[in-house]
């Protein structure tokens, strides 16, 4: 392992007591996440910023409650939210084999009792409960996302997807999905300002 990160002080705001655990998956995540084609090769120099605190910055957006993470990959978000919030249920919802390894390798390493991994593809998952909120970071486009999302979701349940700076356009992109799967209150969200070297940006939504 070469090049990573230094930790950012915000790291230790950000995961309060639960700092312990964020480091050890940091670690894991340098150690392993390129062998494994978790990471590329160039993400160890920015691990902490660009993918660790960029999603525990949503943290403190969910409730009690259960949260599906759609295409965790190495565990981004779900994992990362899952150590900063033991209040909150998850299900980590990824359909590659790999991947699925290696999140429960984590779930198992980390100790957490709070999340559930699931090997699917969202749109064929049948979970046993609907879903308070869903997460989902680079998997894909607004407009692809809500159909493979909002039929999980409780009624009055709320969509926290992470994006870049197109978030604006990929909304104004949706409107028959919007219309279709009845998507309402949406708000682009700018976090971290202040905290981060990087700001994230998340499309918040309501279903039904
Ligand atoms: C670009 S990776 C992003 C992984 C992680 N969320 C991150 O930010 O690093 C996209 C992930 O979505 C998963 N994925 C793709 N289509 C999916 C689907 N229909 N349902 C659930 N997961 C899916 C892929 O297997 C992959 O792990």
């Amino acid at each position: 392992m070469t090049d990573l990160e230094l930790e950012p002080p915000a790291a230790a705001v950000l995961f309060g007591d639960r700092i312990d655990l964020a480091r050890r998956f940091t670690r894991n995540l340098a150690e392993q996440g390129e062998e494994r084609g978790l990471i590329g090769p160039l993400e160890l120099p920015r691990l902490w910023s660009r993918h660790i605190l960029n999603c525990a910055i949503v943290a403190p957006h969910l409730r009690p409650g259960v949260v599906g993470d759609i295409g965790s990959g190495a565990g981004l978000p779900g994992l990362v939210l899952a150590i900063a919030r033991p209040d909150v249920s998850f299900v980590l919802i990824e359909p590659m084999e790999r991947r699925i390894a290696w999140l429960n390798e984590q779930v198992v390493e980390l100790g957490l009792t709070n999340v559930r991994v699931v090997r699917d593809r969202a749109e064929d998952v049948r979970l046993s409960e609907p879903l308070d909120q869903v997460t989902a970071r680079a998997v894909s486009a607004f407009r692809k996302l809500l159909p493979l999302t909002a039929p999980l979701l409780r009624d009055g349940g709320e969509l926290v997807l992470m994006k870049g700076a197109g978030a604006p356009a990929e909304v104004e992109a949706a409107g028959k999905e919007i219309r279709k799967y009845a998507v309402h209150d949406i708000e682009v969200l700018e976090l971290g300002e202040g905290l981060l070297s990087e700001t994230t940006r998340v499309i918040r939504a309501t279903v039904r």
